[in-house]
């Protein structure tokens, strides 16, 4: 299996897209609407935060969620037992945000969170009848108005060698999400479970940009569009002093929104943090 690129603007992207989606769990996309030169920009003004003491200042609020992780309080996937090695930022237009980085982000996440809208429209539009039928209410609706949408600003600081054993950048997760979307980030590293169970790497041709199925898309659609297991795989040799910037977009509904018998959004993403380490129970 190979993760073909499908231009946006073909006449069959949306029915080549929600294939891909279908059948692996990601799809990527080349000219996008979002411009490069936008999420290089996002990059640099990014390093410079990390890189700077000052970050300590924007410590996350634990409720809510917004604002800086350390690599101390990273989070930890599901089933493993070592911390990622990283440190985040979650933006949200709500929450906190260093002024000088504010401007691009929020212009990113605007920009990104109608595509991100967009695509969910194409799903739902190829969503067979049996499966679409499950939905409580249309896909896109329930996003309207939501607050919930999270703009996660990642580094994976260079290597050093003093790393806990076994512990990598990202460890194998899904994401909790409807829809991720996640621009080829600066460096590679990023690899997805094929259905027999290899590790494949997915494309970083810089400009593209990578979408993923959620586990709430995966329950609200009964289990049809599958939420696939990723990570973030360490570098190696010379590429070990080199730190890795992404920026993932994580589509969530609004909380009250009905996703299956078991579960609203509200319920399932507390139960997802609290596995994560990052909400107490
Ligand atoms: O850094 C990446 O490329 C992926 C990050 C990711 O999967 C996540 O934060 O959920
Ligand atoms: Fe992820």
């Amino acid at each position: 299996m190979q993760l073909q690129a499908i231009d946006y603007n073909s006449p069959t992207a949306q029915e080549d897209f929600v294939k891909s989606l279908r059948e692996t769990g990601f799809g990527v996309l080349k000219n996008h609407p979002i411009k490069k030169e936008l999420v290089s920009a996002i990059y640099q003004d990014w390093q410079e935060f990390f890189a700077d003491d000052s970050k300590y200042d924007y410590r996350y609020n634990v409720g809510p969620q917004d604002g800086y992780f350390s690599p101390k309080v990273a989070e930890t996937a599901k089933g493993h037992t070592k911390r990622d090695i990283k440190e985040y930022f979650h933006y949200y237009p709500w929450g906190q945000c260093p002024e000088k980085q504010k401007p691009l982000l929020e212009q990113y996440y605007g920009e990104a969170s109608a595509l991100a809208k967009e695509l969910l429209a194409w799903v739902e539009k190829h969503s067979p009848a049996d499966v679409a039928k499950h939905y409580s209410q249309s896909l896109s609706s329930m996003v309207d108005g939501s607050q919930q949408t999270l703009l996660r600003v990642l580094h994976y600081p260079p290597l050093k060698g003093d790393e806990e054993l076994g512990a990598i950048r990202a460890g194998a997760h899904e994401d909790i999400n409807l829809l991720t979307i996640l621009p080829s980030a600066n460096e590679p590293g990023l690899q997805v479970k094929s259905k027999d169970g290899t590790w494949m790497d997915v494309p970083c041709d810089f400009g593209t940009l990578i979408i993923n199925i959620g586990d709430m898309l995966q329950e609200a659609s009964g289990g049809y569009f599958p939420s696939t297991s990723h990570r973030v795989i360490n570098p190696e040799g010379a590429d070990k002093t080199k730190s890795r910037i992404s920026l993932p977009l994580f589509l969530h509904p609004k909380p009250e929104v009905v996703l299956s018998e078991r579960h609203t959004a509200k319920s399932y993403l507390h139960e997802r943090l609290v596995e994560l380490g990052v909400l107490p129970a």
